[in-house]
């Protein structure tokens, strides 16, 4: 199968769909990789490496998209939008839930659309999210303690503390992959650190992997407003898997924050868990409103992409190879899992939670399979 690799145009987005090692084992396989000339410059993947490793490089966005099978990182941004053509199949980040326009008009350009971020696994987890949450997870506790700066806005804590002097609290909103590696980078920077979930099986879990250097407290609005009101960072970590974030935090828990406390939403992906989030870009992270910091950066991995890109093209590649290999509609077939990344196909959405969500109708990737 042809496989088309666009450079990615977001804002400061650096990575690419597919590594050089990548196309190595995709092109070992039997199958055309096309990459958009210079999509790896900017993290060391050159043409030339892109090349040696088999690939054939596409001078132009239109050539690239041209292919059956397109594997990128983003979800397209308007330029891009034109040169889908309808039965294309697109695998990549789409976060439709957040983005009705772009919902339209994916659904008008009639392509078969697979988000890497509702494909799950036999164990219900969400192996394409997963790496970029571990990446984010990490990025939101260095993201968070550069805002946290006077410079920057911030109320001037240091979050390890000094002898002397207590740690800066940090308090993660939901404890999955993003919240379990920012718990990781707070603790190792000393700070003193609370995790919340609503899942009381996953605050068992990370209470005995972390033990007791980690406060873990159910999450409900009541231990919320308490913990909010005292936090130097709020990392948003909370996800419903294809379903907008829940708006945990109000516009007034926001109010009742510490002037120049920091809010990192990595949830602004899926809409942001604050009343207060809107996106914003790596070019201006930051915005303050009601004395609150807030940094909700939409693709935090771009900050760091060549360790990300690597970290994506590990994830992705079994699938891609499944779908170059099998045809996408018999890969979705045997993998129910995959199935599950299935949120447009044709011009119907076929993911019931992004449809409850839009107000649209919807049928199942069975029968769109049929
Ligand atoms: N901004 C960015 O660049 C990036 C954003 N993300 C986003 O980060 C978010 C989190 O992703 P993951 O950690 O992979 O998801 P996950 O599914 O591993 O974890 C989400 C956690 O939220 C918990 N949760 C749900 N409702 C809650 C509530 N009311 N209170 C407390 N916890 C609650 C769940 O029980 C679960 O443990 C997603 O929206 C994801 O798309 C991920 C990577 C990059
Ligand atoms: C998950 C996501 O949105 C990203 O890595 O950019
Ligand atoms: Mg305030």
């Amino acid at each position: 199968m042809l496989i088309g690799v666009p450079k990615e145009i977001k804002d400061h987005e650096y990575r690419v769909g597919i590594t050089p090692a990548g196309v190595r084992a995709l092109t070992d396989a039997g199958h055309e990789v096309l990459v958009e000339t210079r999509a790896g410059e900017r993290i060391g993947f050159s043409d030339e490496l892109y090349l040696a490793a088999g690939a054939r490089i596409a001078d132009s966005a239109s050539e690239a998209y041209a292919c059956p099978l397109i594997v990128k990182v983003k979800e397209p941004q308007s330029g891009e939008i034109p040169l889908l053509r309808e039965g294309q199949v697109l695998f990549t980040y789409l976060h439709l839930a957040a983005d009705p326009t772009l919902t339209r008009l994916l659904l008008e350009s009639r392509i078969v659309a697979i988000a890497y971020e509702t494909v799950s696994d036999a164990a219900g987890a969400l192996p394409l999210l997963t790496p970029m949450s571990e990446v984010a997870g990490r990025i939101s506790i260095q993201a968070g303690a550069t805002a946290l700066q006077l410079a920057n806005g911030g109320r001037g804590v240091l979050l390890g503390g000094v002898p002397g002097v207590v740690p800066g609290k940090v308090l993660i909103l939901g404890g999955g992959t993003v919240g379990t590696h920012a718990a990781m980078m707070a603790l190792g920077l000393g700070a003193d650190v609370t995790l919340m979930d609503i899942s009381l099986p996953r605050l068992r879990y990370l209470d005995e992997v972390f033990g007791t250097r980690l406060k873990t407290r159910y999450s409900d609005a009541y231990a919320l407003e308490e913990l909010a009101r005292e936090a130097d960072l709020l990392v948003g970590s909370v996800l419903l898997p294809g379903k907008r974030a829940p708006k945990l935090i109000s516009r007034a828990l926001v109010k009742q924050m510490q002037p120049g406390s920091v809010l990192v939403d990595v949830a602004i992906d899926q809409g942001g868990c604050a009343e207060t989030s809107r996106p914003t870009t790596h070019s201006s992270p930051t915005y303050i409103e009601e004395g609150v910091v807030h940094y909700c950066v939409a693709n935090m991995p771009a900050a760091c992409a060549r360790s990300a890109t690597q970290a994506l093209t590990n994830a992705t590649l079994p699938y891609v190879l499944a779908i170059a290999d099998k045809g996408w509609k018999v890969a979705l077939k045997a993998d129910a899992g995959l199935r599950k990344g299935l949120n447009l196909h044709l011009g119907q959405v076929t993911h019931a939670g992004l449809a409850s969500d839009l107000e649209l109708p919807c049928i199942s990737p069975d029968i769109a399979l049929e």
